[in-house]
């Protein structure tokens, strides 16, 4: 292969990516935040913030703005900083402590000398805020910030509202770097293989499931409202659903999709998380195993509401044995897939 001296003179057709602008490019992890601490106050702050989000909640703001500041910020606040305070760890959230470890992983694969990317993350909500990581990066001479939400199925509720509030950090700024979307995919084979291989890895822990066993596929619910207004949230779920449970040779009778995390005011996708839970926990079921492939990091939705909540609703029913399987966080496969994707994006898009 000739070498050339500038990328113009390669006409930009070279598939390995350009060493020099790799230097000035930076992969932005988004996750969706978490509070500072698991008090009151301080969930309150958060919640202010994601709630007053009009990509979150959907209502008229003449209508939801009122009920927000006059009772969701006074009565919710408490009963969520219950819920943190149950899986708080001393270092923190674990939202954010996984996110924190995957950029520190990513930043090793990437680092060689053949992708010298710059990593690092940001949370919608909470800190450490887009707006500040981006300032720095921007700061840091970054030109080409490549936004990765770190969601595999697409939600307007968490996927838009990063790429919207990058854009409008970037048109407050001068000069700013360049803004590249990337987006993971409910059915990319690494990341299905990643969850497949959780699953048999905690077979091979807890022992095979016996013939009535049931594999719980929990993703976070949305309003139908959203769905019914284009959204692709719930097929790609269905879709990442139906993938995981071929690639385990799961037969129908075998699986169940269900969606957690009702909020209570809205008509929210069904079936739900805790009603399945209840439901097969009053047939006897001997055996449960729950996974969320939604949620790439352990948090207050997957350890609390599935790992410990979701447990007695099954017990409490009439259920067996109750198993959790953790997020994908720092898994090997799952920080590689993530890798591939960003160098897959790398080439498609040169500056
Ligand atoms: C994985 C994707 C997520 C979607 C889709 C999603 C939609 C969504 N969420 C709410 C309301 C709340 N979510 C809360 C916590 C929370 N949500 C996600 C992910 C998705 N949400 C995560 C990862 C977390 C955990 C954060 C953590 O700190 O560990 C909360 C806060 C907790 C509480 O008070 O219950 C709320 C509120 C809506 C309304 C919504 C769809 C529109
Ligand atoms: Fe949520
Ligand atoms: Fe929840």
């Amino acid at each position: 292969m000739p070498r050339f001296s500038s990328r113009a003179e390669s006409g930009l057709h070279e598939s390995r990516p350009h060493a020099a602008s790799l230097a000035s490019t930076a992969v932005l992890l988004v996750n969706l935040g978490t509070p500072e601490a698991p008090d009151t106050a301080s969930v309150r702050r958060y919640l202010r913030e994601f709630l007053s989000d009009p990509h979150v909640v959907i209502l008229p703001r003449l209508l939801w703005l009122p009920l927000l500041h006059g009772i969701v910020l006074n009565v919710r606040p408490k009963h969520s900083a219950a819920r943190y305070q149950k899986i708080w760890t001393p270092e923190g959230s674990p939202l954010k402590i996984h996110t924190e470890k995957q950029a520190k992983l990513l930043r090793g694969f990437l680092g060689a000398d053949k992708h010298p990317m710059h990593v690092a993350y940001a949370m919608r909500y909470g800190r450490p805020a887009l707006d500040d990581v981006l300032a720095r990066l921007h700061r840091q001479g970054m030109r080409r910030i490549l936004l990765l939400p770190l969601y595999p199925q697409h939600a307007t509720s968490t996927m838009a509202t990063v790429f919207d509030a990058a854009e409008a950090w970037a048109a407050r700024v001068k000069n700013p770097p360049k803004l590249l979307k990337l987006r993971l995919r409910a059915d990319d084979p690494r990341y299905i293989a990643a969850l497949a291989a959780s699953v048999r890895e905690h077979w091979m822990r807890e022992g095979q499931p016996d013939p009535a066993y049931r594999l719980v596929m929990s993703f976070h619910g949305v309003p139908r409202r959203t769905i019914e207004r284009g959204d692709p949230y719930y097929d790609e779920c269905l879709k990442t659903a139906a993938l995981l449970a071929h690639e385990l040779g799961l037969s129908a009778e075998h699986y169940r999709i269900a969606f957690q995390s009702y909020p209570g005011y809205c008509r929210w996708l069904s079936p739900r998380t805790d009603e399945t839970l209840a439901e097969l926990g009053a047939a006897h079921t001997q055996r449960v195993d729950v996974i969320c492939p939604g949620f790439v990091s352990d948090c207050l939705e997957t350890l609390e509401e599935i790992a410990i909540e979701g447990k007695k609703t099954f017990l409490a029913a009439g259920g067996g044995e109750f198993h959790y399987i953790p997020c994908l966080n720092e898994r090997d496969d799952w920080i590689h897939t993530l890798a591939r994707r960003v160098i897959a994006h790398t080439r498609q898009t040169p500056d």
